[in-house]
């Protein structure tokens, strides 16, 4: 299909040059994939993610247009300059209208003046320290253009109002060996260890030792020197000496590790996966269940969240998102993220206003399940995107739904959960989960081998399908 359209775009306007071609397919090579989360008032509005055709810093402005405005955005590699010059592009104006004498101010209202704010750029852009988004990696020193597209970012940054930093700050103490002791005591690694009990016990282990290595692929520079070489060239010539320049890898690799052990708690192992236990449910097309892959990495999405509880006891997260009619210019293709949330006591309070005790305590009045708003419905009120009855929308919660969320999901249009069943069917001291199982109207993919028996990717996922997905969700 890409040949025939490459013929069509030659009989319109002459075959490529040697020379042009060789630079689109060297543009193509240097523009690796990105991420980007856009948070507005401490809260997640997009997630989005570099396709073949644009850059994540474009996807967003296309997304959120002047909605961008105050947002703070947090990309995975620092922005190019064609991106940044868009994204800072209402932030000058800003600037210019404050410098402006007061009579003009009032010669621009009210009109004017609403239509300058209004185009009014974001907060603050922060960035992973490694390889750029034009990728100075592509030769030892770099090519030219990325060198030349570093220096014009540095004067676009020096030029504009946002603030474009690097937020990357050492981990509390301990947090690592938290995360991987939640993590492998998690759902999703117990009913692996219930239903195969005689599975390779340091299965959890050699997963993460595969992640970490993937992730120090994606997010790392391996070379110390070419880091520092790459550092130098992005303006952060200042991170470049030690004790600094080894603060900033040992934080990175920190970082690297507490993600990689995470997304091992949602593992690739064995004919682990999403699955409905009702066969006539998968076959229609609707209720088809996501490629294992990428429901897998929207559930460690969730599992990430559950870390920002305030439950003293059980961290649970919740992401929800919705795939449109056709694919969109997003990386995600035609998934688009809804909201997110995790077990949290009501917005804005502060600590100890609500009592925290668990079902062991005897007083009923100071236990907590009265005011811990669960995942799922924090998911729900803090939605950026209304969820519209025509479109495939989906929530991944770590935890099976209880009664409280069940019919709220179900009444808010959610047509798939994804989740673990742990706790179906039980009744406990303060929550129950009896309605998960007999729910209706939903389809339900729970994390259980394959009851088919075979692994379904293989057997009817067409590659193209699975990474269609994929593309934009790493
Ligand atoms: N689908 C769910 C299920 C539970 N929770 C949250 O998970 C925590 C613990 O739930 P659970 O372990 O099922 O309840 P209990 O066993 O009663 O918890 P505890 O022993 O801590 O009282 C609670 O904060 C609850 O709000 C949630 O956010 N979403």
């Amino acid at each position: 299909q890409r040949q025939k359209s490459q013929e069509k775009e030659e009989g319109k306007h002459g075959p490529l040059g040697d020379n042009e071609m060789a630079r689109v397919s060297t543009d193509k090579k240097q523009v690796k994939k990105t991420g980007l989360v856009v948070v507005k008032n401490m809260k997640i509005v997009g997630l989005h993610c570099s396709s073949e055709d644009l850059h994540a810093g474009k996807i967003a402005l296309i997304k959120h247009g002047s909605r961008l405005k105050n947002c703070d955005l947090y990309f995975s590699r620092k922005p190019c300059s064609a991106c940044l010059k868009m994204i800072v592009n209402g932030s000058a104006f800003e600037r210019q209208v404050e410098a402006l004498p007061e009579e003009m101010v009032s010669w621009l209202e009210p009109s004017g003046l609403q239509q300058v704010f209004q185009a009014a750029g974001v907060n603050r852009i922060s960035y992973w320290p490694a390889d750029p988004e034009i990728s100075l990696l592509s030769g030892a020193s770099g090519s030219e253009d990325a060198k030349l597209d570093a220096k014009a970012v540095e004067r676009l940054k020096s030029n504009s109002r946002a603030h474009v930093c690097v937020l990357l700050q050492p981990l509390v103490c301990f947090m690592v060996q938290f995360v991987e002791e939640t993590s492998h005591k998690c759902d999703f690694i117990q009913k692996i260890s219930k239903t195969l009990p005689d599975a390779n016990v340091d299965f959890y282990s050699e997963c993460r030792q595969e992640r970490v290595k993937e992730y120090e692929m994606l997010f790392l520079v391996s070379n110390e020197e070419l880091h520092k070489q790459i550092l130098m060239t992005i303006g952060l010539e200042n991170l470049c000496e030690n004790p600094y320049f080894s603060n900033l890898r040992q934080n990175m690799k920190d970082l690297i590790l507490l993600l990689a052990t995470v997304a091992s708690s949602v593992p690739n192992f064995k004919h682990y996966g999403f699955y409905s236990g009702n066969t006539e449910q998968i076959n229609e097309i609707h209720n088809q269940s996501l490629p294992q892959e990428v429901a897998r990495h929207c559930m460690v999405q969730a599992r990430l969240l559950a870390y920002r509880t305030e439950d003293h006891k059980t961290g649970v997260g919740a992401v929800i998102w919705a795939e449109g009619k056709s694919r969109n210019c997003d990386g995600t293709g035609a998934m688009y993220f809804i909201g997110c949330g995790y077990n949290a006591f009501p917005a804005g309070s502060e600590y100890a206003d609500f009592p925290n005790m668990d079902d062991k305590q005897k007083d009923r009045e100071i236990r907590k399940f009265r005011y811990i708003i669960h995942a799922e419905q924090n998911a729900l009120t803090f939605r950026c995107q209304e969820i519209k009855p025509e479109e495939k929308s989906m929530i991944f919660v770590t935890k099976c739904p209880c009664d409280e969320c069940v019919p709220l999901i179900k009444g808010a249009g959610i047509k798939q959960i994804y989740a673990g069943d742990v706790d179906v069917g039980k009744k406990k001291a303060d929550i129950s989960y009896m309605r998960f199982g007999e729910l209706e109207g939903v389809s339900k993919f729970t994390w259980q081998l394959n009851p088919s028996g075979t692994c379904v990717l293989e057997q009817n996922e067409p590659e193209s399908r699975e990474s269609k997905y994929l593309q934009g969700l790493y």
